[in-house]
């Protein structure tokens, strides 16, 4: 069994174990509740290269990353030092994250907050809502095609982006086919775990120009984001970089100034 494949197994359990807590009519009316969701996409369209910074306590390549103690303060120092945008792992087992940390991050950032998981059914999605979520991802990799367009569906019907994450040219194609708007490359293979800087290079520039190109994994300075925007990137999303950074504030915002330089413009659209 590929990591991926375990990873979406213990999900699958812990999906059901909350929805036994909390049946999705509950959650549903808990996501109405919720304020509106903001415009992502719009944000990270917008002028240089944007960057969503992560929170991520572990992942299942480095195992614990850092002793992240409130993940309030993190995000709060990344949203200091002007991210575009902040991601929160809420995978238990492999990333040690939870929807307390989405909780408690967007009790104090403004800008759009991602809801990173592995998002397996309609019940997540809800769910991201109720916890504030303004983005989900989804991952071509772990679903089904119909799936991936009915989880789609749902995302965009309750005004939220998704952010659909592919690691080939076939899997781009088919969050082509499913609609997706906001494409994000990962260096990272979920099933291996290898990564690989140049995966958006090869990808990237067969998508279509209005499609939000976000570049995943690997940022480990400006002089990353700088390739990755050379090679057409919208966002970067940086997680293990900022966490294992002395000064995540300074870091991030290194970052921004980067991707804000006037040598460093956007690709024509
Ligand atoms: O820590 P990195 O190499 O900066 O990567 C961040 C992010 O891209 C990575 O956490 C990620 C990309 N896609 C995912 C899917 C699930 C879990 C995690 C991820």
């Amino acid at each position: 069994m590929s990591v991926l494949d375990s990873i979406i197994d213990g999900v699958r359990q812990d999906v059901a174990a909350r929805q036994a807590q909390c049946e999705l009519q509950a959650v549903k009316e808990l996501a109405r509740r919720a304020p509106a969701p903001l415009d992502a996409a719009a944000v990270l369209r917008g002028q240089g290269i944007s960057v969503i910074a992560e929170v991520k306590r572990a992942s299942p390549s480095r195992g614990a990353l850092a002793d992240i103690g409130d993940p309030a303060e993190l995000a709060a120092a990344y949203a200091d030092g002007g991210a575009h945008a902040i991601s929160v792992l809420t995978e238990e087992r492999r990333f040690h994250g939870s929807l307390a940390d989405l909780d408690a991050v967007r009790k104090v950032v403004s800008v759009p907050v991602l809801r990173k998981d592995f998002i397996v059914g309609p019940y997540q999605i809800h769910e991201a809502r109720a916890h504030g979520a303004d983005i989900i991802l989804l991952i071509v990799a772990a679903l089904d095609q119909s799936t991936l367009a009915a989880l789609l569906d749902r995302t965009e019907s309750l005004g939220m982006t998704a952010l659909v994450e592919v690691h080939t040219t076939e899997e781009a194609d088919r969050a082509l086919a499913a609609g997706a708007s906001v494409i994000g490359v990962n260096a990272r293979d979920l099933k291996t775990l290898e990564v690989d800087r140049d995966n958006f290079s090869r990808i990237a520039p067969g998508l279509p120009p209005e499609v939000v190109k976000i570049a995943e994994s690997g940022v480990r300075g400006p002089a990353d984001l700088m390739a990755y925007a050379g090679a057409g990137a919208d966002a970067v999303l940086v997680g293990e970089g900022l966490v294992t950074a002395g000064d995540p504030r300074v870091m991030v915002s290194d970052l921004v100034a980067a991707g804000s330089h006037p040598s460093c413009p956007k690709p024509a659209r």
